[in-house]
């Protein structure tokens, strides 16, 4: 997918206020959407409102570009209009500049596979333009003059155009999310638990899914979701879940699904958050919340992180949620107490494991299981029709069944979710009827 080579070779720039900048997060982002990172800018000053960076700096920057050959110019900061103009012209014909939104945009529209993915990151895009086809309009408005064409009136259209696909997207978005909605509540009737996987990208999130999952026949996973990439590769690169993944995943007999989501990303803008929520669904109706950190970042990148996950999730989260502290095999025993009791106020009882080596995973499967809802027993007297097979099978399918007597009528008792006990007290209800 990723073309690599003179083709994609960028350079990186950044600008921070004081101190050092740090470019390695803009580096990874710029590696994830396929480029080879051939050189870098960076400058401490305030902005310069005509080149941000400040003249001297971008005939540097014009320099590295023409001596590295790169073709995409990456800005870690949000440039204004003005500055990409005046940047772009300092640079060689042809040199793309891309700042960190886009970027990330870029990233997402290659991972997209899904239909609601790509809508996605399309209504993004839209909302990314909306406020500069605003401005550009107003200004046009501004400099208007009499006898002029009107390039205020295209403006302006153009602005209705971006409004009206938008509220296109969110329709068809909608209808999406309903038919979703509707799946996890059949997958629920049937018995499955529903645990979602949240926390920032890199955290380890697909590979814990493929850990938890890897007792699972793959064949019956790939029946479960036809829509996504059952094998959910991961990479060493940000962002390789855009998206829902789901596999099954067995806890004690319990029979649990496992839902990898979109990972969280630092400094998004709210448009782009936004665009993605939905993605979140998943999380919000699910039984059990495993949120993923990667213990062997600082303990106070680590804190930020689970506040951001936390405020997130508090907006429309109820189900509980386990803090899992992820890739253990990189620190020692001391330093993962040290972090276990410097957090512990936001994360009371985390699971330490390492999702790459499979160490301490069987502790998170008894944490789950312990977290999910309980189970209720039911006794259920079936008369004996010629559905009543069927019935017997489903409930066999859907719960842990502990006997069945077959006299004249069948004797069933079993453990379920109580929404299986609930569609068998129907399903046997509908048996008596059929039987008077
Ligand atoms: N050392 C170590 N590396 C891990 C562990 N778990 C995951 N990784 C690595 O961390 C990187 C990111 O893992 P992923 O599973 O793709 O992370 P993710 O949270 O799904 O990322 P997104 O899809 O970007 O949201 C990969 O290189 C993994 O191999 C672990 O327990 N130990």
């Amino acid at each position: 997918m990723t073309e690599t080579g003179s083709e994609r070779r960028a350079v990186v720039a950044k600008r921070v206020d004081s101190g050092r900048p740090d470019t390695t997060e803009i580096r990874d982002l710029a590696r994830a959407a396929g480029y080879e990172v051939a050189g870098e800018v960076t400058q401490t000053r305030k902005e310069d409102p005509a080149t941000h960076i400040g003249e001297g700096k971008v005939t540097t920057l014009a320099r590295t570009v023409v001596e590295t050959g790169a073709t995409v110019v990456v800005f870690d900061n949000q440039l204004g209009p003005y500055q990409t103009y005046n940047i772009g012209n300092e640079l060689p014909e042809g040199v793309k500049l891309v700042d960190r939104f886009r970027l990330i945009l870029e990233i997402f529209g290659q991972r997209a596979q899904t239909r609601k993915a790509q809508l996605q990151v399309e209504l993004a895009e839209l909302r990314y333009e909306l406020p500069r086809a605003e401005a550009k309009a107003s200004l046009a408005r501004r400099d208007e003059r009499p006898g002029f064409m009107g390039l205020g009136e295209y403006d302006e259209s153009r602005e209705r155009d971006i409004k009206s696909q938008i509220s296109r997207i969110r329709d068809e978005l909608e209808r999406i999310e309903e038919t979703e909605e509707h799946r996890r509540e059949q997958r629920r009737e049937s018995g499955f638990d529903l645990v979602a996987l949240a926390g920032y990208t890199n955290a380890g999130k697909s590979t814990l899914l493929r850990r938890l999952a890897e007792d699972v026949d793959v064949d019956e996973n790939e029946d479960l979701h036809p829509d996504l990439d059952a094998t959910a590769e991961s990479e060493d690169r940000l962002f390789t879940t855009l998206g829902t993944t789901t596999r099954r995943a067995e806890m004690d007999q319990r029979d649990v699904l496992v839902t990898d989501t979109v990972g969280f990303v630092s400094d998004l803008p709210h448009w782009l958050v936004e665009s993605f929520k939905s993605t979140l669904d998943s999380v919000y109706r699910a039984d059990l919340v495993l949120l993923v950190v990667d213990v062997s970042e600082p303990t106070e990148e680590i804190r930020e992180k689970l506040v951001t996950c936390h405020d997130t999730l508090a907006e429309r989260n109820e189900a509980p949620i386990v803090t899992v502290l992820n890739k253990i095999d990189r620190v020692d025993d001391e330093e993962i107490q040290r972090k276990r009791d410097a957090l512990s106020a936001l994360a009371p009882n985390p699971v330490a494991v390492s999702a790459r080596t499979g160490e301490r995973v069987d502790d998170l499967r008894e944490r789950i299981h312990a977290e999910l809802p309980d189970y209720e027993r039911e006794r259920l007297v079936l008369p004996m029709t010629d559905d009543t097979m069927s019935v017997v099978s489903w409930i066999h399918d859907n719960a842990q069944v502990d006997s069945v007597d077959y006299g004249d009528q069948v004797v069933i008792e079993f453990e379920a979710r109580p929404a299986v006990v609930e569609r068998s007290r129907a399903k046997a209800g509908e048996l008596v009827e059929a039987s008077v």
